[in-house]
């Protein structure tokens, strides 16, 4: 089981390769299968033994909030971005169809 706390992973501390906000949205929860996730290298493995500060009560584990899944919240973001680009695009091809209507007038 793996837990990030607030106050354990900070970027003044150390910089995550896979990005700050990753490990934001883990926070406070078990962020073990999305570790296992993503394919940590052996190198992140033993570099996220140094950030252990104790062990979970076992009967407080049940208290603990799974975070969302990460990987879910890419495809969502990526799909997102691709209909702010789509949107604007039909946008500029009515208005130059619109244009040429005008012109040809
Ligand atoms: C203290 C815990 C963690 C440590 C020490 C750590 C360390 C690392 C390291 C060293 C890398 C560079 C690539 C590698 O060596 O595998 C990396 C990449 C990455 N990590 Fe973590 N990580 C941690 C937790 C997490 C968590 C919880 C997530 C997901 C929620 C995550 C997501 C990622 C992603 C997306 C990449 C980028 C992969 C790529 O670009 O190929 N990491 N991490």
């Amino acid at each position: 089981m793996m837990m990030l706390w607030r106050s354990s992973v900070t970027p003044s501390m150390w910089k995550h390769p896979g990005g700050e906000e990753v490990l934001r949205e883990q926070a406070g929860g078990d962020a073990t299968e999305n570790f296992e996730d993503v394919g940590h290298s052996t190198d992140a493995r033993a570099l996220s033994e140094t950030f252990i500060i104790g062990e979970l009560h076992p009967d407080d584990r049940a208290k603990l909030q799974k975070p969302s899944e990460t990987l879910i919240t890419t495809v969502q973001s990526q799909s997102s971005s691709w209909s702010n680009w789509v949107i604007p695009a039909i946008a500029a091809i009515i208005v130059a169809m619109m244009y040429r209507s005008y012109m040809s007038d």
